[in-house]
């Protein structure tokens, strides 16, 4: 499928995604189950990031990856699992919260819960066709828009506004 043109472009840095994680953090310490979260899986890439501050912010020491490829570039192709998580531990995915950086379609996030269905899905971005496969979030944007992440940017030089048109 085709995702181009978006619409707008929302832009995350660093401090910012660390402080929504952060965010995201406290919110899921109020939906623990009673016993606790025994463990985090991180969807990779991009829920690395995010995961490693959730489980420092939580204070979870298992941390375990489920690897989903699902675009290449702004295009996307159909979701296969590339790695699994320690099933052994993951179980049915009760008591595990499972971390990524944006749901958009959700078909990512489909994938994922047909193989831990009783996992806690956690995003720290959604967007409105992805959001009912998520249980906790932080932010939500608009379909149309495309989120970019600090590790995809970099610092750059612009013209100065009296140039512009130069
Ligand atoms: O809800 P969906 O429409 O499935 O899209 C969301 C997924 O797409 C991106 O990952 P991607 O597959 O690009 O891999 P990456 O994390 O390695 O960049 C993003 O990090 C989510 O995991
Ligand atoms: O908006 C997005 N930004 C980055 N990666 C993505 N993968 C799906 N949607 C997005
Ligand atoms: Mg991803």
């Amino acid at each position: 499928m085709d995702r181009l043109p978006h619409e707008k472009g929302f832009h995350v840095s660093w401090d910012q995604l660390h402080r929504d994680a952060r965010a995201l953090a406290w919110r899921l310490q109020d939906a623990r189950p009673e016993a606790g979260w025994r463990a985090v899986v991180a969807i990779t890439r991009g829920g690395m990031a995010p995961a490693m501050i959730v489980a420092r912010e939580l204070d979870i020491r298992t941390v375990d990856t489920i690897s989903v490829k699902s675009y290449n570039h702004q295009t996307q192709a159909e979701p296969r699992i590339i790695k699994s998580p320690d099933m052994e531990m993951v179980g049915d995915g009760s008591g595990v919260l499972v971390v990524d950086d944006l749901v958009d379609t959700g078909r990512t996030l489909e994938v994922v819960k047909a193989a831990m269905p009783k996992a806690h899905i956690a995003t720290v971005y959604a967007k409105p066709q992805g959001r009912p496969q998520v249980d906790t979030f932080i932010t939500e944007v608009s379909q149309d828009t495309w989120i970019f992440f600090p590790w995809d940017m970099a610092l750059q030089y612009v013209k100065p506004y009296h140039g512009a048109d130069d």
